[in-house]
């Protein structure tokens, strides 16, 4: 699709979001791009578990997601944190439209792996055609759920949906807005990541908890086509640049890490 920027919003991010995001927003649909936003919600999820007291398992980033679990998530993330991020939206006049994945099949998904994640899946089809209709119009707003063909929910990973769509629509720009300014070592952002360079920090645990799924959906962005991935927590700060191989070989060892 052209002229399209996805663009991944954390959970933590959602209520701290500044004028100056949607003045960027409001630039962007003057120049005619079309814009995506994807939003998180994982720690709403994990606060309503624990109120419930159901259990809150994590691997690698990823949530293990048993039946009542999934129920939570599609509770908090359509219920509740895309809400948030609408009536934002359309308090600084920007038209938006809040969409699930099971508006025809908006976005199919298949099972990650059911014995070791339960019902969390990654997403495989886009339906282009709805979405570059309305996105022609106006903002679209997604929450990482996806249905498979079966009609089962599944909950996905935010930045591994975010990368999967940019990725299956063809987007050139994928910013991931989080609640860090960038991937950090020794408390410094890294402006550029390789894939050597990430395997090396992920071994030493400088990269781990949530940015370990965003790291592994940014190099999936970058692998299949999409030009500009960004790791960052403002439009005006570039934060971390996801590069193929060559742009930062030189700067690790295993002995500065
Ligand atoms: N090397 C790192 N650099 C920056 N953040 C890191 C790093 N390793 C782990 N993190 C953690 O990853 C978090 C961002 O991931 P996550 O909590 O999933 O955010 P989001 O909800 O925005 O997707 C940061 O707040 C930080 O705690
Ligand atoms: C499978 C899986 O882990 N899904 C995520 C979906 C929400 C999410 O990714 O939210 P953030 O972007 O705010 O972290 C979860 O349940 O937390």
């Amino acid at each position: 699709m052209e002229n399209l920027i996805v663009i991944k919003i954390g959970g933590n991010t959602l209520s701290q979001l500044q004028p100056s995001f949607f003045q960027q927003l409001q630039c962007w649909r003057k120049q005619n791009k079309k814009i995506l936003l994807l939003h998180g919600g994982g720690t709403k999820i994990t606060e309503l578990s624990h109120q419930l007291n159901l259990p809150v398992r994590k691997i690698n980033g990823i949530r293990v997601t048993d039946e009542q679990v999934l129920e939570v998530t599609r509770l908090v993330l359509l219920g509740r944190t895309q809400p948030l991020l609408l009536q934002q939206l359309a308090v600084n006049s920007l038209p938006a439209l809040g969409l699930n994945a099971a508006d025809q099949f908006l976005l199919r998904g298949s099972f990650l792996d059911k014995q070791r994640y339960g019902f969390v899946g990654k997403i495989v089809q886009v339906n282009s055609s709805l979405l570059e209709h309305l996105l022609a119009e106006q903002i679209g707003v997604l929450a990482p759920l996806a249905l498979s063909t079966a009609g089962q929910w599944l909950n996905v990973n935010g930045d591994s949906a975010a990368a999967a769509i940019a990725s299956l629509l063809g987007a050139k720009q994928l910013y991931l807005m989080t609640d860090v300014p960038g991937v950090l070592k020794a408390g410094q952002v890294l402006p550029t990541l390789n894939r050597k360079t990430a395997q090396y920090l992920q071994a030493a645990h400088v990269i781990t908890t949530g940015m370990q799924p965003k790291i592994q959906a940014a190099f999936h962005a970058v692998d299949t086509g999409v030009n500009q991935v960004q790791i960052t927590d403002h439009f005006y700060h570039s934060g971390t640049k996801i590069t193929q191989e060559g742009v930062n070989n030189d700067e690790f060892t295993f002995s500065n890490l």
